[in-house]
Order: C-alpha cells, then sequence, then structure tokens
C-alpha cells in the first residue's frame, strides 16, 4: 500500500447493507432502481435497519413514530438563532445542531439494542426539521413545525418553503432521498464507523459523519457543481471552461469515482430527472450545459457522473438553496449512517489499523536556545 492509498480497494469488513458490483447499486438485496421508481423513503429507511421492508401495519407505525419525533422544542428553535446566520455554511450549522441533539436526550449515553433505535428514530426525526430550521433561521424566518397529514418528503419541503409541495416536487424529493440514502464504506459511513467503534454514541458517530460528508471530495460536491454551472453560465462556455480546468489538471465536481468505473447508476436515474424537472422549471441550458460536460469528460478523461452531478440541477429546479444540496443529502445519508451504526454494534471491534512510518530517525533533543 503507498503513502496515499486512500485504502482503496481495502475490504474493511462485512456488510449486509448496500452492494455495489460493477454499476448495479442494490440496497438489502432490492436493486436501487426498483426501490426509487416504487418505494416510499420511510419504507427504504426500515428496510435499511431492519433488513426486510416493512408490512403496511409496521410501516404505518414507523411513518407514526417519525413524526411524532420531528418536532423541535422552543429552546433548540432559539438556540439556533445564536449560531445560525448567513456566514455560517448550513452543513456547520447541522453539525453543531445535530451533536446539540445529545444534549437534550436524557439517555444519549445509554447503550444496548433499544436505546440505539431510540436514538436512531429521534435523529432520524429530527434531522429535515433541523436543516428546515437553518435555512429557514438563515433567512430570519419562522421555524414551521411538520404537518401530521405528510409524509417524510413532503413534510421536509413544506418545513423548508412553508407551503404544500406539488406532487412533481414530493416524488423528486422522495426520489432522491432514496437514491442518497446508503453507499456501502463510503468516506463518511467509515467516519461514522470508526467513532462507534469506540463504543461511542450515535450523536458522536452521526456528527462526525456529517463532517465527513461535507467536503467536496464526497458530498459536498453537488453544491460546487451548481456554482461550476453558474460560472460556466452558458452552453456556448462549456467547452473552453472544461478545457481549460483540465489543463491546469483541476479536478471537475460530480465527476468521477473511487468505486465506480463504469458510471454510477444513481447519475443515470438523477440525469432523467434534471432533463424533465430542468425542462418544466423554464432551465433546459442547465441540463445541457451537464450533459455537454460530462461528454467532454469522458472523451478527455475517461471518467463518468457520480450522484452529485445531476442531483444539483433536481435540486436548483426544486427551487432549494444552493447551500441546501450537501445538507438534503445528509438527510438521506443518516438513514443509512444509522444502519452502519447498528451493524457496527451488532459485531464490534475498535477500528484501529496501522500506518508505514517514514519520518525522521534517531533525533536527540535539543535546548530551545540552541535550534
Ligand atoms: C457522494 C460522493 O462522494 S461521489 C464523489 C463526489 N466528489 C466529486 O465529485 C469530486 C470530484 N471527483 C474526485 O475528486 C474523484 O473522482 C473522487 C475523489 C470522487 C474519486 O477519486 P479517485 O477515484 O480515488 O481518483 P483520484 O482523486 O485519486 O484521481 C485519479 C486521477 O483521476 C483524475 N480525476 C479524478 N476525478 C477527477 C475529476 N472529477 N476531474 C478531473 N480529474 C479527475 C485525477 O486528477 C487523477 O489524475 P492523475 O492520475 O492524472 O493525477
Ligand atoms: O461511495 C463513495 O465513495 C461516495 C458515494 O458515492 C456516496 O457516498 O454516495
Amino acid at each position: 500500500m503507498t503513502g496515499n492509498s486512500g485504502l482503496e480497494g481495502v475490504v474493511i469488513g462485512e456488510s449486509r447493507i448496500s452492494s455495489i458490483i460493477g454499476a448495479q447499486l442494490t440496497y438489502c438485496g432490492y436493486e436501487i432502481d426498483d426501490l426509487a421508481e416504487n418505494a416510499e423513503f420511510e419504507e427504504v429507511v426500515y428496510l435499511l435497519w431492519h433488513d426486510k421492508l416493512p408490512n403496511a401495519e409496521e410501516l404505518a407505525s414507523f411513518k407514526k413514530e417519525l413524526y411524532e419525533h420531528a418536532f423541535l422544542n422552543d429552546d433548540a428553535k432559539n438556540f439556533y438563532k445564536t449560531f445560525v446566520d448567513k456566514s455560517v455554511h448550513p452543513m456547520s450549522a447541522l453539525r453543531t445542531a445535530v451533536s446539540l441533539l445529545s444534549h437534550t436526550d436524557p439517555n444519549a449515553e445509554e447503550q444496548g439494542e433499544a436505546a440505539t433505535l431510540t436514538k436512531a428514530i429521534r435523529i432520524q426525526s429530527k434531522i429535515p426539521s433541523i436543516v428546515a430550521a437553518i435555512a429557514r433561521t438563515r433567512k430570519g424566518l419562522d421555524v414551521i413545525d411538520p404537518d401530521p397529514n405528510y409524509g417524510y418528503a413532503k413534510n421536509f419541503l413544506y418545513m423548508l418553503n412553508g407551503t404544500e409541495p406539488t406532487e412533481v416536487e414530493v416524488e423528486a424529493m422522495n426520489k432522491a432521498l432514496i437514491l442518497h440514502a446508503d453507499h456501502e464504506i463510503n468516506a463518511s459511513t467509515f467516519a461514522a464507523r470508526v467513532i462507534v467503534a469506540t463504543l461511542s454514541d450515535m450523536y458522536s458517530g452521526i456528527t462526525g459523519a456529517i463532517g465527513a460528508l461535507k467536503g467536496p471530495l464526497h458530498g459536498g460536491a453537488n453544491e460546487k457543481v451548481m456554482a461550476m454551472l453558474e460560472e460556466i453560465g452558458s452552453l456556448d462556455n462549456v467547452d473552453d471552461y472544461i478545457h481549460d480546468k483540465l489543463a491546469k489538471k483541476e479536478k471537475i465536481m460530480g465527476i468521477g469515482h473511487r468505486v465506480y468505473k463504469e458510471g454510477d447508476p444513481r447519475a443515470k436515474y438523477l440525469k432523467d430527472m434534471a432533463r424533465r424537472l430542468t425542462e418544466e422549471s423554464g432551465e433546459p441550458e442547465l441540463y445541457e450545459m451537464s450533459v455537454r460536460i460530462a461528454d467532454i469528460i469522458k472523451e478527455e478523461k475517461g471518467l463518468l457522473p457520480n450522484v452529485d452531478f445531476f442531483s444539483a440541477s433536481v435540486y436548483h429546479s426544486l427551487g432549494i438553496e444552493h447551500e441546501l444540496f450537501t445538507p438534503i443529502f445528509a438527510v438521506s445519508r443518516t438513514s443509512g449512517w444509522i444502519a452502519h451504526i447498528f451493524e457496527q454494534y451488532e459485531n464490534n471491534r475498535l477500528i484501529r489499523p496501522r500506518a508505514e512510518y517514514n519520518g525522521h530517525t534517531n533525533r536527540k533533543y535539543e535546548p530551545v536556545e540552541n535550534r
């Protein structure tokens, strides 16, 4: 293994949660397309946590629990006002807010299966409410409570915007949440597993995972894709812009993947969503620019779009502010992080790899005045 292998290809253990074979992604044995076409996000969360799809009764009770725990108390809402403003990135605010959630959980330090599941429901329920509260607090708007008549995806959009979302918007958000829910041992999931493998608590695992997801080489790429599209401005400018970036050996955000070399199955799905939604929102050029960017990079570097590439124009078309793209990813991925935390606890061993030492040897301490 070289000094900067980034653990490429290293298998860190077994997992039942998601599988990547070639360009095929499955959750607990179900094809991602099958789930995105047919399921509700809540069913997928249940699947990831329990390794089976819920029956009608289980789903109804799970949805009820998710709704009941989705409320934020006034202390939390008021506290957000003390650290959330336009100068703070919503991912940083989310990281703080999730850490803060543990302070208001009297059982935060409790271990064991039942206590862990209770924390899981609390976190998964509250995370869309927190993202929406952060988004609204940044704009000086009141925080909106969830509506008992809405499911997870619909309530998330409702709490963000304060208006009932359209069916198209709900369907797009539901699919996006499903497509981002889990992805084997990606960097943020690995971070979560490393944290809880010390037998630290779930809040610590999720807080750390949010920190890892934030980076532009991981989940933070979706926001950067949108920034790039805005910087390019029009289809006519794409070729020069991309050739210039590649000549300078700069990375194009939303392109390439550590594992998928034959294409990311989520990207083709999101590409189709982006085509339809940009047409409907009257900005088809965003899609055309994205397709042209992807074509050039495929031709020049043999690299293909990842999940973050087309999700940018999907979220933009839904009217979502760009700094919320990665927090939305976090809302969805929390379900996968939690599934991996359960799995880690079930068969835990401290994760502690080694490094090959390549530093100085045989140095002797010099008093400060001699240095
Ligand atoms: C949800 C997710 O996390 S999906 C990934 C989101 N991240 C991005 O979109 C950021 C852009 N992409 C990248 O940085 C990379 O493709 C990664 C980090 C995702 C995967 O990285 P790896 O497969 O390990 O490739 P690595 O970063 O080592 O690059 C290998 C080579 O491909 C090139 N390359 C990889 N991705 C890109 C890119 N997006 N644009 C241009 N060149 C690229 C590198 O410059 C490097 O070239 P070189 O060998 O000539 O130096
Ligand atoms: O698997 C990865 O390395 C990154 C990724 O696509 C994800 O987390 O969804």
